[in-house]
């Protein structure tokens, strides 16, 4: 069974958008949307924020697939298996996938910014509300639906944990391609200190673009090689099918206005 948020809709949502898509598509009245640059010394410590308590379990990771915008890597949130707590979060959320985003150089590609500075790629780790809602596509449209943590990615190091999701991209060029994947444990793409985070209410920066998501940015990012996000850019936006072939490159949206919003950290 693929995580719920594979359902056609998301496909659909998604494959609604040509891989350029980078325009404002503009939510009306969309107050909270993200990505937006963070900027630290407008950001308040709020001592009320707590450490992240990530419980994932490496067994519910299912398939890895290209959606033509990105690849997911896709959980079994059918149970309380892989959760996210703690943090600005009230309540329980399970991981329902991750996937990143990237630039084609090592320039930019990041979503959201610290002080204008740009990383070369973002993972998000998508969880939604089990206290509150049964299913992933509902969670998706309300206000306290979607928990979802951004690492920034910094070239460097290989990372020992993500080259068995390098290792299977080839296998999923093409848009709509998926593979088995399983056990993969996410943590180990987390960074070393998860104490230290910035959190937000944004949306998500991908249509339907929806007001639903705690953001938790991360302050520390991790080390990935040069090669390994090269193996990123050697995906595709397009179907095996499409006669020209597009390089999945630069799938990040464009930043928002913050409209007045606060970012709160969990550090001073
Ligand atoms: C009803 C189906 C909705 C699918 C929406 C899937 C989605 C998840 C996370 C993100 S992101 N980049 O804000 O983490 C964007 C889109
Ligand atoms: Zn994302």
């Amino acid at each position: 069974r693929r995580c719920n948020l594979t359902a056609c809709s998301s496909k659909y949502v998604l494959s609604q958008m040509h891989p350029m898509w980078q325009g404002p598509l503009a939510v009306p009245g969309g107050d909270r949307q993200s990505p937006i640059d963070i900027v630290v010394r407008k950001s308040v410590f709020d001592s009320e924020l707590k450490p992240l308590v990530t419980d994932y379990d490496p067994h519910t990771c299912q398939q890895i697939w290209n959606n033509g915008y990105s690849f997911l890597v896709e959980y079994d949130d059918t149970t309380d298996k892989s959760t996210l707590r703690g943090g600005p979060l009230r309540d329980k959320f399970r991981l329902c996938q991750f996937h990143f985003h990237w630039g084609e150089s090592n320039a930019w590609g990041s979503e959201h910014t610290v002080d204008r500075r740009l990383f070369p790629a973002e993972l998000h780790l998508v969880h939604w509300n089990s206290d509150k809602y049964s299913l992933f596509e509902e969670a998706v449209m309300e206000e306290n639906g979607l928990a979802v943590i951004g690492v920034f990615l910094k070239v460097g190091k290989r990372h020992e944990g993500l080259q068995k999701l390098v290792d299977a991209l080839p296998a999923i060029r093409h848009k709509d391609s998926v593979v088995e994947f399983n056990r993969f444990d996410p943590a180990c793409l987390l960074p070393v200190n998860t104490d230290d985070y910035w959190t937000y209410h944004g949306s998500l920066t991908t249509p339907p673009l929806t007001e639903s998501v705690s953001w938790i940015v991360m302050k520390q990012h991790i080390e990935v090689s040069h090669d390994q996000l090269a193996v990123f850019r050697s995906l595709l936006f397009t179907s095996a099918e499409e006669d020209v072939q597009k390089s999945m490159v630069n799938n990040f949206r464009v930043q928002q206005s913050p409209c007045g919003r606060t970012v709160r950290s969990s550090f001073t």
